[in-house]
């Protein structure tokens, strides 16, 4: 039977007066791989370090392959793909790669970490000379060097161009289909979107939503109604039957709402120079600012 990669309970942490983690819980089992979305300072960062054990919860219990997060860690039974991280700058980057997968147990291949995160022609370049998405390149091999069971990655695909991101995707396939875990915090909705089997909604320190991307957005429902107005009023729209959430941006209009043809009919019959009309399903991002409560 598998079992849970990664259990945190009632975890708080707060940074003096400043509240990062309200009380939060939540199993990943065993191959899985899960977004941890939220808008910043929601708290994404801080759970994640909770989880490797690099902040203890001031309440609740993190538990990480059945121990404690900080000796998962020191095993080599996690891999870490930190938001920010400094690289040796004077050695070539196939010595780092080599020298890092040869601390881990059973001294996996650095060639298959150079191969996985689309390095390989880089090998002998010292780390120094490499640009942005190339060093971002680096820490993902690093962080899958010693063939971990969970990675823990923020923000992995910051400064990679497509194919760097989709070398990265395609490796945590490829190792969540063999059964590893993957927790992952992003911006990039998409990505949560495309690649992950669940997602957790973060906001103030508290998971608002958790369930697979359809879930997610399903707890929104409804439809959501385009056009283009000069000069809307919210408040205006925000009274039209059926309409939950009103976002104005210059001339387009979006309104959520839980009768599409009720809103329509009314909004017609209020604003005679109503352009543009579509009618959508409620996507991820429409679900994130309304569990979020805006907070994007
Ligand atoms: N070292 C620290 N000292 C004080 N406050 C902190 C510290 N680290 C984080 N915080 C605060 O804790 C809250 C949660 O921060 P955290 O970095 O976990 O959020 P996040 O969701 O990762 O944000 P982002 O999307 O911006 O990376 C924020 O209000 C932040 O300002």
């Amino acid at each position: 039977m598998k079992g849970n990669a990664l259990e945190l309970k009632a975890v708080t942490r707060a940074y003096g007066q400043v509240t990062a983690l309200g009380g939060v819980d939540l199993d990943v089992a065993e191959g899985e791989t899960v977004a941890v979305l939220g808008p910043n300072g929601a708290g994404k960062s801080t759970l994640l370090s909770v989880a490797l054990g690099l902040r203890a919860p001031d309440a609740g219990t993190a538990t990480v392959l059945g121990g404690a997060p900080l000796e998962a860690l020191r095993t080599g039974r996690v891999g870490v793909l930190p938001q920010e991280s400094g690289l040796l700058e004077d050695v070539r980057v196939g010595e780092l790669v080599s020298a890092v997968a040869g601390m881990y147990p059973g001294r996996p291949d650095p060639g298959r970490a150079l191969r996985a995160a689309g390095i390989e022609e880089l090998a002998r370049r010292p780390v120094g000379r490499l640009s942005g998405g190339q060093r971002q390149r680096v820490r993902f091999a690093l962080c899958v060097a010693g063939d971990p069971e969970l990675l823990v990655l923020d923000e992995p695909t910051v400064g990679l161009d497509v194919t760097g991101r989709r070398a990265l995707w395609q490796e945590i396939r490829a190792r969540t289909a063999r059964g590893r875990t993957a927790v992952f915090a992003t911006h990039y909705l998409t990505e949560a979107d495309d690649y992950a089997d669940r997602i957790v909604l973060l906001a103030g320190g508290r998971v608002v939503a958790d369930g697979t991307p359809a879930e997610v957005k399903a707890l929104v429902g409804g439809n959501e109604v385009r056009f283009a107005l000069g000069g809307a009023d919210p408040a205006e729209l925000e009274g039209l039957p059926g309409v939950r959430h009103v976002s104005v941006t210059g001339r387009d209009v979006r309104l959520r709402t839980g009768d599409s043809d009720a809103t329509l009919r009314a909004l017609f019959a209020a604003c005679a120079d109503v352009r543009d009309v579509r009618v959508e399903s409620v996507d991820l991002e429409s679900a994130f600012v309304t569990l979020t409560g805006g907070r994007d």
